[in-house]
């Protein structure tokens, strides 16, 4: 009697802690993430916080395909690439209070960054001048000298 109790008590102490989590924060694996994948039940997740879009992807600027397509996953990445900083401040309101216990870097991230690697390797996010400006004010000359050659001269 005495024994069974000194053994069980370190696994009902251990349950507990996995279950509620020393941080107290609530967590789910991506695997019950990813059950959220259809337009009536529609999850993502942005660094490891897990957001319910359902309602969301009806008014979402973006629309809502990019989200379907993603549905389920963490999609930190296309976040970051497509939205402006105020894009932040609608997540606190989608957040479903839980967190991904296994969160880490998905496919679709990764594909991400190899490309944009890719891309800044090959020069394209290198700034390219003022060349619209100056075509701007070429342009704006141009218009001057032909009204001034009209009316004028
Ligand atoms: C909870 C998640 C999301 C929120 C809160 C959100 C929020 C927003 C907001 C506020 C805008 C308007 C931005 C502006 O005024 O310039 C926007 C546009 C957009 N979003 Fe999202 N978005 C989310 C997820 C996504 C995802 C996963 C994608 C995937 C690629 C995406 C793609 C886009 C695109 C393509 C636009 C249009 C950009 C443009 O027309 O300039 N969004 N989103």
């Amino acid at each position: 009697m005495c024994e069974d109790s000194t053994v069980n008590l370190p696994s009902i102490v251990s349950v507990q802690v996995l279950n509620s989590t020393a941080d107290g924060k609530k967590y789910i694996t991506s695997e019950e993430s990813q059950k959220h994948n259809k337009a009536s039940d529609l999850w993502i997740s942005i660094q490891g916080k897990v957001y319910n879009v359902t309602e969301w992807a009806k008014i979402h600027p973006g629309g809502d395909i990019p989200l379907m397509n993603l549905a389920g996953q963490d999609v930190t990445d296309a976040f970051i690439a497509f939205h402006p900083g105020l894009a932040w401040q609608h997540l606190n309101k989608l957040f479903t209070g839980y967190h991904l216990k296994d969160y880490q870097v998905s496919e679709v991230s990764k594909d991400y960054r190899k490309l944009a690697s890719e891309f800044a390797k090959a020069g394209m996010f290198e700034k390219k001048g003022h060349g619209v400006i100056y075509s701007l004010c070429f342009v704006s000359l141009l218009l001057s000298a032909c009204v001034y050659w009209v009316f004028i001269v």
